[in-house]
């Protein structure tokens, strides 16, 4: 191993995943904390000397750029986390860079990812959004500060010695938290980061609607209604007296090995956790940006899917409105539906005449769309896989697909195309994933008519794009 070598590296420019390409005797050495155009000194962190291509951290700028500020998150800090011989939580890694540039910094990398795995031209694209580098401008959201925190209604804690916590960027190790400045400002000021949650292994915490109160999801590896030898539950029920802005507080105990891999929030066997009350309520509300019927908000319970930004809902459904053409009693297909974000904006869209399907795996969350869309004829709300479904799509107007970070499966694409729906809109939260579906879309003979770049994820390297499919 080369680990604690120190190299002096010119960094070129941003890849996918948040570093920058960087050569040393002509290894690929990937730099993190760093922005294109830097001298930096960098500890290799991964990479032996048989390695194809090594990772290493920036712990000295020696001629920083222009675009460089100072980390607004103190422990997420590289720079101050090194110098105190310490290292930084993972979660911002791009919040040294000033906030227009991570923007600019983001449309390249979707730009190079499009064209370096899907071999797609994005430059050639006719959108308002096109950047003067044939990039799409990743757009802004409202939601979050002048230093782009503040925008996270869902976080997720490890916890050691009774604090919440977090782990650096590819390690293990835990760092106790003083605050987490990306959540909504109800997450710090609720006082969970002086808690003790000694006796839980890891905790979610959900601000519905950005809003107060609080929801916390603790969870432990042991069957919660034992009361654990730590007092876990009691010390619980006292916190949450004191502290106003906590409302629920529910302990989720794994009856069953969590897989690899799987996400927080779409688990699709949700009988491997048993879920009880401490206190409050066992679901939470989230506000739709189109109700339904008199319906404004859905009701799903804390760890099923919703957006993590809080103003994702309305641009994605602003996004989506935009770029299709579904008309009154027209058809519409919601894949990967969650709990029916889209499918209430095509419920709406179609009217009492249209049709529209919602196909959503995870059991939680799709019930949560099948309670929202009770007594609504013309939406019907189908728990299976976007897989399990995909052969027996019928032709409608619009399919709509919002996988997880995977993208979709080959057969579903092929599901879909099988159906020629009049237009495809795909809503991708990885432009690797997405890169390579829009290549097999696109030797199935659709072209892409129309690419929005959202900033749902300010001070990280991901980003979400929303693109139209239309037949060449
Ligand atoms: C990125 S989320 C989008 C949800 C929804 N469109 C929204 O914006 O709220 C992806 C959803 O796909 C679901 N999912 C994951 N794998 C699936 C599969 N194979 N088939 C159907 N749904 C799946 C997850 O449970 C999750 O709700």
């Amino acid at each position: 191993m080369t680990g604690h070598q120190i190299l002096t590296l010119a960094v070129g420019q941003m890849s996918h995943g948040g570093h920058c390409v960087a050569r040393h005797e002509g290894r690929v050495v990937f730099v993190r904390h760093a922005v294109p155009g830097e001298t930096v000194r960098a500890v290799v962190t991964d990479g032996s000397s048989t390695s194809r291509f090594w990772r290493a951290d920036v712990i000295d700028v020696l001629e920083g750029s222009d675009h460089r500020r100072r980390h607004p998150w103190k422990q997420a800090d590289a720079l101050r986390a090194y110098d105190h011989d310490q290292l930084p939580v993972g979660g911002a890694d791009y919040g040294h860079i000033t906030d227009v540039h991570q923007r600019r910094l983001k449309s390249q990398v979707f730009r190079d990812t499009m064209q370096r795995i899907g071999s797609i031209d994005i430059s050639t694209l006719d959108t308002d959004h096109m950047g003067p580098e044939g990039d799409i401008i990743a757009e802004h959201l409202p939601g979050a500060d002048a230093a782009g925190m503040h925008w996270r209604t869902r976080v997720s804690f490890g916890v050691v010695g009774g604090s919440l916590a977090m782990k650096p960027s590819r390690s293990h190790e835990l760092i106790p938290l003083r605050s987490m400045p990306l959540a909504v400002e109800s997450v710090g000021a609720s006082g969970i980061f002086s808690w003790n949650f000694a006796g839980a292994r890891s905790v979610d915490v959900v601000a519905p609607g950005g809003e107060e109160p609080l929801t916390l999801i603790v969870r432990t590896g042991s069957p919660s209604g034992s009361e654990s030898p730590t007092g876990l539950e009691g010390r619980l029920m006292d916190l949450a007296a004191s502290s106003p802005k906590v409302g629920s507080i529910i302990l989720a105990a794994e009856t069953a090995p969590s897989r690899r891999g799987r996400r927080r929030y779409d688990q699709l066997q949700p009988s491997s956790v048993d879920y009880r009350v401490v206190v409050g309520d066992r679901t939470i509300s989230e506000p739709l940006p189109t109700p339904v019927g008199d319906r404004l908000a859905v009701t799903l319970p804390p760890e099923g899917f919703w957006q993590i930004h809080r103003s994702a809902p309305s641009a994605l459904v602003r996004t989506v409105d935009r770029m299709a053409h579904l008309p009154a009693g027209g058809s519409a297909i919601d894949l990967y539906a969650g709990a029916g974000l889209f499918t209430a904006w095509a419920a709406s869209r179609t009217g009492a005449s249209g049709q529209v399907l919602s196909v959503e795996a995870a059991s939680p969350t799709s019930d949560a769309a099948r309670k929202l869309f009770a007594g609504v004829p013309n939406v019907e709300v189908v728990q299976a896989t976007a897989e399990s479904t995909a052969n027996r799509l019928v032709t409608s107007d619009l399919v709509v697909l919002d996988p997880p970070r995977t993208g979709a499966a080959k057969r579903v694409l092929s599901g879909i195309d099988a159906a020629d729906p009049g237009q495809i809109i795909y809503i991708s939260c990885d432009p690797a994933s997405f890169a390579r579906d829009s290549r097999l879309l696109c030797d199935l003979g659709w072209t892409i008519r129309d690419i929005a770049l959202l900033d749902l994820y300010p001070n990280t390297h991901h980003m979400e794009s929303v693109a139209l499919f239309e037949r060449s």
